[in-house]
């Protein structure tokens, strides 16, 4: 089974590109989408984020928007923060390896923002960065409801930068031209890869 390691920073495109692998069949874990499973009521996260995060869980709920607030700007409490997430995403990404190696998958993507910084080149085979000029990606990110300068800044801080990520990619999807553009590059690794 290969292991395809997708990652691009924040708007670079890494929801559409995972939307494009679902279409041709191949099965996607996507860790911001664990990240948010983890902390829903009931999730395995929230007792120790209520511990560490004092008043950030109400309810059974996490307040998100109170926890960000904590956490932006403040590295130490980010890091605090995700030493209690990341094993627990970890743990979801090696089940979902499990599954799909029972299944019988030639190839699955592990869709992690944070691949290179949580040593991710290790866990995948190959990695593909979704990427796209830095003007188009503020225009997307600064679309989005509830986002500002001061956020977008403090999550750019946090993540490699682009040019370094694309220099240890093994391949790149350009984003910036158009969803078909990025859908056939996509399109023709899955089929040099399942070949
Ligand atoms: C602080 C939290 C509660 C804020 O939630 P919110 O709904 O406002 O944002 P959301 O999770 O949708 O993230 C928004 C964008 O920021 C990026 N991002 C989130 N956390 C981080 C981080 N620690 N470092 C770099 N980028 C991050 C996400 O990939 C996404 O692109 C949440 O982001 C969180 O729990 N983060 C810590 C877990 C983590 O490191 N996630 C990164 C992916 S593994
Ligand atoms: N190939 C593409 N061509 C044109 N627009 C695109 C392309 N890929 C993504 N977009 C647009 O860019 C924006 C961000 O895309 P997307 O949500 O996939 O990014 P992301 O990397 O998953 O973001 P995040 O890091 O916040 O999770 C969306 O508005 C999307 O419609």
């Amino acid at each position: 089974m290969i292991i395809l390691g997708l990652t691009g920073s924040i708007g670079m495109g890494k929801s559409t590109a995972t939307a494009s692998f679902r279409r041709l069949r191949v099965p996607v874990f996507d860790a911001d989408a664990a990240v948010h499973r983890l902390q829903q009521p009931g999730g395995r996260a929230l007792r120790p984020i209520a511990s560490a995060f004092p008043g950030s869980v109400v309810d059974g709920r996490l307040d998100r928007e109170a926890l960000r607030r904590v956490v932006l700007g403040n590295p130490e409490a980010l890091k605090r923060l995700e030493r209690i997430v990341h094993p627990l995403v970890r743990d979801e990404e090696r089940r979902f390896l499990a599954r799909a190696r029972r299944a019988g998958e030639r190839l699955v993507v592990l869709d992690v923002p944070l691949l290179f910084e949580t040593g991710g080149e290790k866990r995948a085979d190959r990695i593909v960065v979704v990427s796209a000029p830095a003007g188009v990606q503020r225009a997307r990110v600064l679309r989005r409801r509830g986002m500002t300068e001061e956020r977008f800044a403090a999550i750019r801080a946090r993540q490699m930068p682009d040019a370094e990520k694309r220099r240890r990619a093994d391949h790149v999807i350009p984003t910036g031209l158009s969803r078909r553009f990025a859908q056939a590059a996509i399109h023709r690794l899955v089929r040099r890869l399942t070949a």
